[in-house]
């Protein structure tokens, strides 16, 4: 069965590469100029250069061609995700909508899946997620995902739907551990990016995944999620990936804070928003998440990193 892609940044052309091995695959850019370009060059030069696009993956600016399939995967930034639900509600309506983003929404607190039964109750909603960088995808290499989807008998056939030469899916109902885990670990790799450029060592960066680990489990776990699944591909799997590699581009976010330099306000980063969102959250719920609150405050430069090393670690000491 074909599928579309909506999205056409660095994630969602990885995922159009790789599913194209499976049959056709639509991919949608809402800029014609970019759809003309990757059209004639058969390469996402703007988001995602140097890999070619396969035979069968078709380009279009066009919402009507790229809603003729059921299946749309949703790969825009967590912060853009309810405005083009809305923008295009009449084409996507009664679709399975397979949010590909990470994050939590500034204004209401809400992960994919829950933004995307507000704002498009009609239809089916899942959620992709898991260790996956775009160009490791869009190379061939291997990785596993999670599939997450409430209803189960539609989530086994996305499952078969979306596995791919080398993208192995695991299935979960629990929704709501997948987007916490994918959402926080993105706040937890700018923390250790901090950490490193700031040259405060391996052994604080192990320190706060470890701590930053225990503060996604308490607030995924007041949400409703199941521990296993912070524990899985899309919490603790995403996690050590994005802690610790140069190609994240919220380590890397990190990093730039921790050396005090800047960083292009163009690229996306999901953490930044999500570390806002999710602090004010924790507050409302009264969940202590100290590296949570400490990276909104290095995001926006209310603190210095000296000063948030010594805060974190004259906490009152407690039991682990
Ligand atoms: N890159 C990666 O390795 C991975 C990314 N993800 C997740 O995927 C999501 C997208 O990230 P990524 O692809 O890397 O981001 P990019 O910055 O590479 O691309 C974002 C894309 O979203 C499009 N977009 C933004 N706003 C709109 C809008 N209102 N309507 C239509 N399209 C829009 C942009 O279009 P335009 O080009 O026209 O601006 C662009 O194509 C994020 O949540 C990220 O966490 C998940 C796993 C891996
Ligand atoms: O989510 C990702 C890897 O799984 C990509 O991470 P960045 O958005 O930090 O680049």
């Amino acid at each position: 069965m074909s599928v579309s892609v909506l999205g056409s940044g660095a994630f969602g052309t990885a995922l159009a590469i790789s599913l194209s091995g499976n049959g056709p695959v639509t991919l949608w850019t809402r800029n014609p100029d970019h759809a003309k370009a990757m059209q004639s060059d058969r390469e996402n030069m703007k988001r995602l250069p140097g890999v070619p696009l396969p035979d069968g993956l078709s380009v279009t600016d066009s919402i009507t061609d790229a809603a003729q399939n059921q299946t749309l995967l949703l790969a825009v930034p967590m912060q853009k995700l309810r405005s083009v639900l809305n923008e295009h509600c009449e084409f996507l309506a009664g679709k399975t909508v397979v949010a590909c983003c990470k994050g939590i929404e500034l204004n209401t607190g809400l992960g994919p899946i829950a933004v995307l039964r507000e704002a498009l109750p009609s239809a089916q909603p899942a959620l992709l997620t898991g260790p996956s960088f775009a160009d490791d995808i869009a190379r061939g290499l291997p990785t596993a995902l999670t599939l997450a989807c409430n209803n189960a008998p539609l989530g086994k056939d996305l499952q078969q739907q979306l596995t791919t030469t080398n993208l192995r899916l695991y299935r979960t109902t629990d929704t709501i551990g997948a987007e916490q885990g994918g959402a926080l670990k993105n706040v937890m790799a700018i923390a250790c990016g901090a950490v490193i450029g700031a040259g405060l060592g391996d052994s604080a960066r192990a320190a706060l995944m470890t701590r930053g680990y225990a503060e996604m489990q308490r607030m995924a776990i007041a949400c409703g999620a199941q521990p296993e699944t912070l524990a899985g591909l899309s919490g603790f799997g995403d996690l050590t990936l994005t802690c610790s590699s140069n190609l994240s581009r919220n380590y890397r976010l990190g990093l730039s804070i921790g050396r005090g330099e800047t960083f292009d306000p163009t690229i996306t980063v999901e953490g930044a928003a999500t570390a806002r969102a999710a602090a004010a959250k924790a507050d409302d719920m009264k969940i202590d998440m100290p590296i949570t609150q400490t990276v909104t405050n290095l995001v926006s430069q209310r603190l210095t990193i000296a000063d948030a090393v010594a805060q974190l670690l004259a906490r009152p000491l407690k039991e682990e």
